[in-house]
């Protein structure tokens, strides 16, 4: 991550986050990547968003990253679990005001018919908040997405690339190096 925060040219924490309905129908959208230690791999949303409906019934994810000033992939998958409400609060404060309105005024990924709708809710959010801290709202939380495969990406010449994946194994991750 640090040598894509060098050489992006913007957004390189953006990865794409994959998710599936029950009966295996999937989909995928572009997310940012908030958080990252030994227990996984954080992004915040909307709960009642498609991503948000297909997590809460099946908890199950896949994540993308394609850093192309670097020529280099990375895929993860596992299970996913929610961050605690403490832990999304605070993500949630780090947030500027107008973004924070922003996911107040957002039922984001149901239909809006007319955008000065939106705007409007806007306005209210505003308006209902002066002199305080928007609050998070109670549908607007993080996901953890708990790797339990790993895939590093390489090119190389003539896409002879460079392949590993690490499979967590107990306490450790086994490592097998795959070909292109
Ligand atoms: C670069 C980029 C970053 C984005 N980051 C997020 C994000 O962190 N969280 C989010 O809810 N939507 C993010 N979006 C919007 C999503 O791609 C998507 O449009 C939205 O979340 C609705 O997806 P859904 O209907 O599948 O739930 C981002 C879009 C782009 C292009
Ligand atoms: C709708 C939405 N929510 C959340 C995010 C996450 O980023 P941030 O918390 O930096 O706004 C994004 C980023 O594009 C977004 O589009």
């Amino acid at each position: 991550m640090r040598e894509a925060e060098a050489h992006e040219p913007n957004d390189p924490n953006a990865m794409a986050l994959a998710t599936a309905t029950p009966d295996g129908r999937p989909s995928v959208r572009t997310i940012l990547l908030k958080g990252a230690d030994r227990r996984g791999f954080v992004f915040y949303t909307n709960l009642e968003s498609r991503k948000g409906e297909e997590l809460e019934a099946n908890p199950q994810a896949a994540l993308l990253f394609h850093w192309k000033s670097l020529r280099r992939q990375i895929r993860i998958e596992g299970p996913v679990e929610r961050v605690s409400d403490e832990e999304a609060d605070r993500y949630f404060a780090s947030r500027s005001r107008n973004s924070r309105l922003g996911a107040i005024a957002s039922d984001q990924s149901r239909p809006l018919p007319d955008r000065a709708i939106f705007e409007h809710r806007i306005a209210e959010a505003t308006a209902r908040y002066e002199g305080q801290e928007p609050p998070r709202p109670p549908n607007w939380s993080g996901f953890r997405v708990i790797p339990q495969i790993i895939e590093f990406w390489q090119d190389r010449p003539y896409r002879m690339h460079d392949r590993a994946t690490w499979t967590r194994e107990g306490e450790g991750w086994d490592v097998t190096r795959l070909y292109p």
